[in-house]
């Protein structure tokens, strides 16, 4: 099969399409890749990293009113499309998939109009704006939430879950932890404020460093976002006292191994990185984004709340102490802590990347 990928602007889009590429490689050695993106999203620094060849067209996002940017925006999407079905012609892909972000609007739109089959995977509850503007042109929806299915149309959408969950389920522990240099008596609780990083949590984090020393049995893995981590390097250096089991990266790049080895993560709630909690049965303590579309991570953070996987801190009532108590409310109480991940672990579905590859074998051509 020759399959054209596309998504970006951020990882949540982008490693659902790199986790169903993994999958799709596992099936059929021979299978061929190409993904399409923005030369400004992470995807041209992460896809080129796996090994799957990029192309990039230029595209801008639409702004939700009536503005000129949005005429500028229109023409390059017009301008975009032709540039794909050019990179399209040229590759002859069997199938092509979106994961949503705004590249795929052109990509997807593209592919439809030269009749090549197309599948686009939608990771939130609530369906982002490209995603609702192609279900109408594409074969096949694939949702990760059974509430998303009555955004698009029956006929075309399945539900398969987030591709991701698949892909962390080949993830190894001891290789997590032989990175961090950490043993194995040690529970690693894992912070991360989405792909980019998150100020907020950052803050938090930084005023409950002093305090990790409380937690004996923990190692903490503080992941700032790369845009975060000079300031956050030079803050932590100026604390009177470090602890011990403190290790601070900028970004990782094998979550897989690392969420493996997790037994407490801190974070957003971003799609994709809760769609690998629950394949792994990972408790978590969620600090949703409010600056995304319709709140949406709120909304994804409290399914996880509502079933007793996660414990759901809004940002505007965010401080250290407030996190320190969350931590010490899971990490002091190892039979809350065990509901939770089997509470979490009921919510996984860690087939997902498999029934996504079936659905875009049956449409191929
Ligand atoms: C601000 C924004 O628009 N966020 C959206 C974006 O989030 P964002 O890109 O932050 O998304 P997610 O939390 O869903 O996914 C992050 C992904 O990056 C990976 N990762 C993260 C940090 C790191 O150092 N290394 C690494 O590999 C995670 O394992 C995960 O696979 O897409 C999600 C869809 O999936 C949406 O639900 C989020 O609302």
């Amino acid at each position: 099969m020759r399959v054209v990928l596309t998504g970006g602007g951020t990882g949540g889009h982008i490693y659902p399409a790199l986790a169903v590429a993994k999958e799709i490689a596992r099936q059929e050695p021979q299978a061929a890749f190409l993904y399409i993106g923005s030369k400004k999203g992470l995807e041209a620094e992460l896809v080129p990293r796996a090994g799957i060849p990029f192309q990039s067209v230029e595209i801008a996002g639409l702004k939700r009113k009536l503005t000129l940017d949005n005429v500028k925006t229109f023409w390059k999407f017009l301008r975009a499309v032709s540039d794909s079905k050019k990179m399209l012609r040229e590759y002859r892909p069997d199938v092509v998939i979106g994961t949503g972000g705004y590249v795929c609007g052109p990509v997807v739109y593209a592919a439809a109009k030269l009749g090549i089959p197309t599948v686009i995977h939608e990771q939130n509850v609530v369906p982002g704006l490209t995603n609702k503007f192609l279900a109408r042109y594409v074969d096949r929806v694939a949702v990760s939430f059974e509430e998303s299915l009555s955004f698009f149309p029956a006929a075309k959408t399945v539900l398969t879950g987030n591709p991701r969950a698949t892909e962390v389920m080949h993830g190894e522990a001891s290789a997590g932890r032989d990175f961090l240099g950490v043993d194995a008596d040690k529970r690693i609780v894992l912070i991360f404020g989405g792909s980019r990083g998150a100020r907020p949590i950052n803050e938090a984090t930084l005023a409950m460093i002093p305090r990790m020393g409380e937690f004996p049995q923990s190692h903490f893995v503080y992941v700032t976002g790369n845009v975060h981590y000079e300031t956050i390097s030079a803050a932590i250096k100026e604390l009177d006292a470090l602890p011990g089991n403190l290790s601070v990266f900028p970004f990782v790049h094998n979550m897989p191994d690392l969420l493996a080895a997790t037994h407490l993560l801190v974070g957003r709630a971003g799609a994709s990185s809760l769609a690998e909690i629950t394949a792994l049965g990972v408790p978590s303590i969620l600090i949703p984004s409010p600056y995304v579309t319709n709140n949406h991570q709120e909304k994804n953070a409290r399914g996880l709340e509502k079933q007793g996987a996660a414990v759901v801190l809004l940002e505007n009532e965010l401080n250290g102490e407030r996190l320190f108590k969350a931590l010490a409310s899971i990490l002091k109480d190892d039979e809350r802590w065990a509901e939770m991940r089997e509470s979490s672990r009921k919510l996984g579905m860690p087939q997902a990347a498999t029934d996504i590859y079936q659905v875009m074998k049956k449409v191929a051509k």
